[in-house]
Parts: structure tokens; C-alpha cells; sequence
């Protein structure tokens, strides 16, 4: 009887919360936040003259290197209390001198943010268990904010998924745990959150059941992944600790020992896309990111590539989390400050890399694998001309498909799901890719050209790639009907034309 009403309840929220009239609704509140007539923080202070300049505290004590490091995050339905868990994480932690507690204003501290009352950007705390150290990012949950989301997510190694016990797996659950998939994350683990509001313990039972479910469905382990059921704001509120602060203890223990370290790629060149840049009274310009590959040390020559932009500079220091190191690794969520160069020059999106090491390419041939809606793809065609939004890396850009040169009545070729297809992909901004890479497949370049070397990117990169078009979708699903996360295709070949 219980069960019949809870389903039926949920599947009420559900077709509520999916409706057009609710999205609608939606999208005129997003418009209305976002025009001029309902002006932000930041886009108050631009109009009246003032730009907002990020400026920020450099380290003030040592790295200590001694636990391993690992990037793990919240990820999950909008306002199912992933920042509330963050914030708790470090409260419970502060009391074993773990982490240094950071409320839940200061995890949701973007201005965007807090007029909107909604999480925009990633936010990152670090925390120590026994045995690990943890760089711990707090992704958005609101479907507007799916991009920060892909590359909040790139960045991690692990991830606990919130899921409220009020309500159960929600639109968000699912696409979090795709993309979490797809951006290669092996393991989770399941935080069923405000079970403070929760009497009956079927209801759990339930929730525990159709989260394992849906785990099997996305690919991971459901039988064994570890299901915490705890109450983050009672953890953060002080009380009852046996739903509190105990559960939090059991979730950090499960972390410990069911997320694994992956390998670091050590020997190769140096790469770290950049996802922030801060300015640093007294010190200079801290572009941060996590590094994904190789070694920086202090004193060595960096280039910085994307959007137009080709700067050599020199690495003068590395932070982690306001702590000075000697040298940053492949997997560090770090801060690098650069030699003489201001603030404005460079952006997210941009890369840091070993010089040499790396080009930016503006015009590519792909070889592309249109994902059906089975494979949580697109169930329509499309034609040429066609223009998704790209993400690679902390980029994002639009991009432009065209046939290659002789291909028969291009005008009205149509590309259906399940399709194998090579376009000629035309980026809005340049990015940084990879010269010659020996994981790609090179194929003949079918528009002549006379580059003295081609330019590839490795199968790992043409992953995000295959995410291109992730935003560009979802936005048209979320205004039209709210259907399962597409994803337009795998992209296997790149190639400078
Ligand atoms: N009763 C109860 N409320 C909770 C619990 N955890 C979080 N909340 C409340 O749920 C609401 C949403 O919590 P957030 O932590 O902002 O949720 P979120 O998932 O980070 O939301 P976004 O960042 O917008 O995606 C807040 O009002 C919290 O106080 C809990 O354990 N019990």
C-alpha cells in the first residue's frame, strides 16, 4: 500500500517536474535572472564601471605529500544536498583535525550563485581521512549548469552521488551518473540524504533498491557499491549523531575503501587545462586546474595555448590548497603562478603545457559515431551545417560541421543516429591538441593542406569531444520535453585539414 502511494507520489513530482508548464516556467525565471532588468551582482558592478577583478590569498604553510591524493565530489539531483553534505564532510573531519570546516555559504559563494540561491560553478575543499587526502569538488545539480558539471566531473577520480530519500532518483541522478560514465569515472558511492524526514524504514528500503538498480544500469557495480544513509544537515546541525556525524565517519571509511587511486601519468609532458584564474596582490596571476599528465616544478618554462593565445612563461609556484609545493603531479588540483603575466591575458579553457608539446587546432577533420537513444543519444537526425557546442576540457566552444570536399549533394545528406560519419569540424575558438600523438588512428586528410605536421588528439581527449554536443542537446530537451541525456556520438579520428 505504502509502496503504491510512494510510486505513485513520485511519479506525480516526476511528470510535474518534467512538464512543459514547469519548464516553461523555468526557462522564464533563467530568462528573467539573466536580462538586464534583473541584474546580478557582478553585472551590477560591470555596469556602474566596476570589474570584477578575483583576487585571493597564496599559500601560507607546506604541502605534505605523505597520504595518497584523490579527486573526488558531490554529485546529484538539484537541492538534494550535496552543498549541505560538503560543508558537513568538513565539519565532521574539523573535529579529528582532518579539515578546516567550510560552512555551506562559503561552498556556495559565487554572486551568481547566491542571488540565484543555486550552485553555478564547481566548488572545491580539501579534507583528510586516516589514509587519503581528498581535493573534494561540490558540483551543480541545476540542469543549466550541466557544462560546469562535465568539467566538475573530468577533474575527478570518485564520487559520492546524493540522492534524497524524499524523492528518490530524479532526472539529475540519472544524467549525473551518465556523464560520470562517460567521463570515465570507475566507482561511487551513494549518499541517500535527509532520511531525518523519512519515518518509515521501507521507504529506505526502497530508495536503496532502485538506486542499486540504476547503478547496474549506468554500468556500475550495484550490488557492492556502498549506500550510506545519513542526514547532512543534521551532521552539520550538531544532532543526532547516529543519522548525523556517525554517518558522515561511514561514508568518509567508504570512500577510503571503495574508491580506488587511479595511475597517474607521470612521464609524459607536462598538460594542465585551466579552470580558474586568480590575481594575487603582491604576487602575481594563479591560473588553476588539475594537471593531467607529467610533472611542474618550480622555476620550469610552461607555454600557455588556446584562443588565439601562444605565451611562454615561467612556473615562480605551485599551491594545493594554500600550501606551498616544490613540484605539482599528474592528478593535483593546483595553483600555478606565472611570471609576468596579468590576469586578463589568460582563461579557462586555455592549457598549460611543457613547451612544444602541444598545438591549437581551429579546423579538424572527426570521425564521428552518432549515438543512438539506446546508447543515451540523440533519436533525431540532423544535416549539415549543424553547430553543437564542443567541451574539451575546461573548453567549451561552438563548432561547426561540414561534409568534406567532394561528397555528394551535401545540402541534403542527412546524419541519423547510429551513423558512423567523417565531418569537417570548424571550432569557433582555437584549442590546444595534441601534435602527433601515437594513441590516434591517422587517417589521410581528405582536404589537401601543407601542415609540416598533423595534429591529432589522443582517443582519451576524443572522449570529451564525444560530449560536444551534450549542452547544446539538453538544452533543446529541457525546453521541449524532458528526455534521458543525449549525447550526440563518439568521436574516433581528428585531424588538422
Ligand atoms: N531535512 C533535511 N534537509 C536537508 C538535508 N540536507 C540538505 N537539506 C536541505 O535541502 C536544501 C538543499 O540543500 P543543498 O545542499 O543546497 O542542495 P544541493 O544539492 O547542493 O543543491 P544545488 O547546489 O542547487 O544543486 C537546503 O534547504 C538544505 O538545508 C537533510 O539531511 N535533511
Amino acid at each position: 500500500m505504502l509502496r503504491t502511494q510512494l510510486v505513485s507520489t513520485r511519479a506525480a513530482a516526476r511528470r510535474l517536474y518534467s512538464s512543459r508548464a514547469t519548464q516553461s516556467l523555468f526557462v522564464c525565471a533563467r530568462t528573467a535572472a539573466r536580462s538586464p532588468a534583473y541584474p546580478t551582482h557582478s553585472s551590477l558592478l560591470q555596469k556602474h564601471g566596476v570589474s570584477l577583478v578575483i583576487r585571493r590569498g597564496y599559500a601560507d604553510a607546506k604541502f605534505d605529500r605523505s597520504k595518497p591524493f584523490l579527486n573526488i565530489g558531490t554529485i546529484g539531483h538539484v537541492d538534494h544536498g550535496k552543498t549541505t553534505l560538503t560543508a558537513a564532510i568538513t565539519k565532521v573531519l574539523a573535529e579529528s583535525g582532518g579539515a578546516k570546516f567550510t560552512d555551506y555559504a562559503e561552498i556556495d559563494k559565487a554572486p551568481e550563485e547566491k542571488a540565484r540561491g543555486i550552485t553555478i560553478n564547481s566548488a572545491h575543499v580539501e579534507y583528510e581521512s586516516k589514509n587519503r587526502h581528498y581535493g573534494h569538488i561540490d558540483c551543480p545539480g541545476h540542469a543549466d549548469y550541466i557544462k560546469n558539471m562535465i568539467t566538475g566531473a573530468a577533474s575527478m577520480d570518485g564520487a559520492i552521488i546524493v540522492v534524497s530519500a524524499t524523492d528518490g532518483q530524479m532526472p539529475q541522478t540519472r544524467e549525473h551518473l551518465l556523464l560520470a560514465r562517460q567521463v570515465g569515472i570507475k566507482k561511487l558511492v551513494v549518499f541517500i540524504n535527509k532520511v531525518d524526514m523519512i519515518q518509515d524504514p521501507e521507504i529506505l528500503d526502497l530508495v536503496d533498491m532502485e538506486i542499486r538498480d540504476l547503478l547496474n544500469t549506468y554500468n556500475f557495480d550495484g550490488e557492492n557499491t556502498p549506500i550510506i544513509m545519513g542526514s547532512a544537515l543534521a551532521a552539520l546541525e550538531g544532532r543526532e549523531d547516529a543519522i548525523g556525524k556517525n554517518k558522515i565517519l561511514e561514508l568518509i571509511d567508504a570512500c577510503d575503501h571503495w574508491l580506488e587511486v587511479p595511475p597517474r601519468d607521470l612521464d609524459k609532458p607536462f598538460l594542465m587545462p585551466i579552470e580558474e584564474t586568480y590575481s594575487i596582490s603582491g604576487r602575481g596571476t594563479v591560473a588553476c586546474g588539475r594537471a593531467e599528465r607529467g610533472i611542474i616544478n618550480k622555476g620550469d618554462e610552461v607555454e600557455i595555448l588556446g584562443f588565439g593565445e601562444r605565451i611562454k612563461t615561467t612556473v615562480t609556484g605551485i599551491e594545493m590548497f594554500r600550501k606551498e609545493l616544490d613540484r605539482g603531479e599528474a592528478g593535483d588540483n593546483m595553483g600555478v603562478l606565472l611570471r609576468g603575466i596579468k590576469r586578463e591575458l589568460i582563461q579557462r579553457g586555455q592549457v598549460i603545457t611543457a613547451p612544444g608539446t602541444m598545438k591549437s587546432a581551429k579546423k579538424f577533420m572527426a570521425q564521428i559515431y552518432i549515438l543512438t537513444k539506446d546508447e543515451g543519444g540523440r533519436y533525431t537526425p540532423f544535416m549539415v551545417n549543424y553547430k553543437p557546442q564542443l567541451f574539451l576540457r575546461t573548453a567549451d566552444t561552438t563548432v561547426g560541421f561540414e561534409w568534406p570536399e567532394g561528397t555528394p549533394d551535401p545540402e541534403h545528406k542527412m546524419v541519423m543516429p547510429g551513423d558512423n560519419i567523417e565531418v569537417v569540424c570548424s571550432l569557433y575558438n582555437d584549442l590546444a591538441a595534441d601534435v602527433d600523438s601515437p594513441s590516434v588512428r591517422v587517417a589521410r586528410p581528405s582536404v589537401p593542406v601543407s601542415l609540416p605536421r598533423s595534429l591529432s588528439m589522443p582517443v582519451s581527449e576524443l572522449w570529451g569531444s564525444a560530449l560536444l554536443f551534450y549542452h547544446a542537446l539538453y538544452t533543446l530537451f529541457v525546453i521541449f520535453a524532458h528526455l534521458p541525456s543525449p549525447l550526440l556520438g563518439k568521436v574516433d579520428i581528428h585531424l588538422v585539414v
